[in-house]
């Protein structure tokens, strides 16, 4: 039975072929940077050569074309006929308040995400053109959704609510929501495995630091509080977005700098966090670099971003009265040891001690980078949102 995985970003699709319930990788794949003339488009089948190809791919349903036309091609592809897909997994970010689950994408399923484009417009939009070009490639599979949001719908009231009038809850359901939920939930299932221990005795604190990125106090598998809010722009730092800052800025920058609400809305998400800091790149490879090297605001941007994990991590221990594991996963928690090493450095009173030798080693696999003696354990684990996703999505065919 085969499944593929979509995951559509703002000019990013991301795709795996899976044979399932072997959890086998038959394909898998990406195209970036689609709205250009330099679109580029990574393919690879099970024993096949890699492919790179640059093209101008205009949209998402050009770019799911030729993500399907390669699934099926004579030399690079890995299917017959597209057919053989009998379902499609959809990474879907925001479902609001009405997904808690997983759910078999209707006209209904679709109107709900639709409304919440507002709360995330820059991945809710091309979620839904990825979900639209799929169902018309493949008609006949059962297309599901699963959600960032969805594994956060067990906060406790206390943690959700805004200290605003509750009307706008009321009205409009403004509350935190949480994302990244799929990461954070396979991490931890992940962690519980590495450390012997069940899920269910552990209190974990869940890194996913990428390109956006949140925390996640996870108390016996349950996720009890996390950073990000009613959008993804709320809690770290991130690698373009402000994360946390006092609200009252809004209205001054506006004023001063005679800004509309989406030129405000556009430099908090687009030109901020690390980008806006360093004045360099949104990527942490090139600020630890450039850091290392001498800059000063790349170091800045270092010191910030590592300083509100920290902090974020403290909230954490305190919320859950204790923490037997912090994880970090995605692309910065996997790879950057600086921003591990930097984040931690201060957490000692916690019982934490950090191998050092372990930390700085490159693994692809998950891995304690504590010492034995260690309290509190640390753990890199390299996140697998899609196979989380074909995971939900073969439930429904099971
Ligand atoms: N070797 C590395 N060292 C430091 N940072 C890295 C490294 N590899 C990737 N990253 C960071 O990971 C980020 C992307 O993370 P990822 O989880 O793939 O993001 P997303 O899924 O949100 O697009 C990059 O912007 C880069 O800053
Ligand atoms: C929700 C979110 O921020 O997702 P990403 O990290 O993929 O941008
Ligand atoms: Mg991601």
């Amino acid at each position: 039975m085969k499944i593929l995985v979509i995951n559509c970003g703002s000019s990013s699709i991301k795709y795996q072929l899976y044979t399932m319930n072997a959890e086998k990788v038959l394909a898998h794949g990406l195209v970036e940077r689609i709205g250009s003339e330099q679109s580029i488009l990574k393919h690879q089948g099970v024993d096949i050569e890699p492919l790179i190809v640059t093209a101008e791919i205009l949209d998402h349903q050009q770019g799911m074309n030729r993500v399907l036309s390669l699934l099926t091609d004579p030399q690079q592809g890995v299917l017959q006929s597209i057919d053989e897909v009998k379902a499609v997994g959809h990474r879907v970010v925001h479902g609001g308040e009405d997904f808690s689950q997983s759910v078999v994408i209707d006209e209904h399923v679709i109107a709900s995400i639709r409304k919440n484009v507002e709360l995330a417009p820059l991945h809710n939009p091309p979620n839904l053109l990825g979900i639209d070009a799929a169902r018309h490639h493949l008609p006949h599979a059962l297309h599901v959704a699963v959600f960032d949001t969805a594994f956060h719908q067990t906060m406790p009231l206390y943690a959700y609510m805004y200290a605003l009038p509750q009307i706008l809850y009321k009205k409009y359901k403004v509350r935190r929501y949480g994302f990244h939920g799929t990461s954070h939930q396979y991490v931890c299932d992940q962690a519980a495995k590495l450390l012997g221990r069940p899920l269910e005795e552990l209190k974990l604190i869940s890194c996913h630091i990428g390109n956006g990125a949140s925390c996640a106090a996870v108390e016996y598998g349950k996720s009890i509080d996390t950073s990000m809010g009613l959008t993804p722009l709320e809690g770290l730092m991130m690698g373009t977005r402000c994360g946390d800052i006092d609200p009252a800025i809004v209205p001054f920058v506006m004023a001063k700098e005679e800004l509309t609400l989406g030129e405000v809305t556009s430099m908090m998400n687009k030109h901020s966090g690390l980008i806006g800091v360093s004045g360099i790149s949104s990527d942490m490879r090139e600020i630890t670099e450039e850091a290392f090297a001498g800059d000063k605001s790349a170091r800045l941007a270092l010191e910030m971003y590592t300083y509100r994990l920290r902090k974020q991590i403290g909230a954490y221990v305190a919320t859950m009265d204790g923490v037997d594991g912090i994880i970090f996963t995605a692309g910065v928690g996997e790879n950057a040891s600086v921003v591990r090493e930097w984040t931690l450095k201060k957490l000692s009173y916690l019982g934490i001690q950090l191998d050092e030798e372990k930390n700085a080693m490159l693994s692809s696999h998950s891995q304690v980078i504590s010492r034995g003696d260690s309290k509190v354990k640390i753990l890199v684990i390299p996140t697998d949102e899609e196979l989380m996703i074909a995971r939900e999505t073969y439930r429904f065919i099971d």
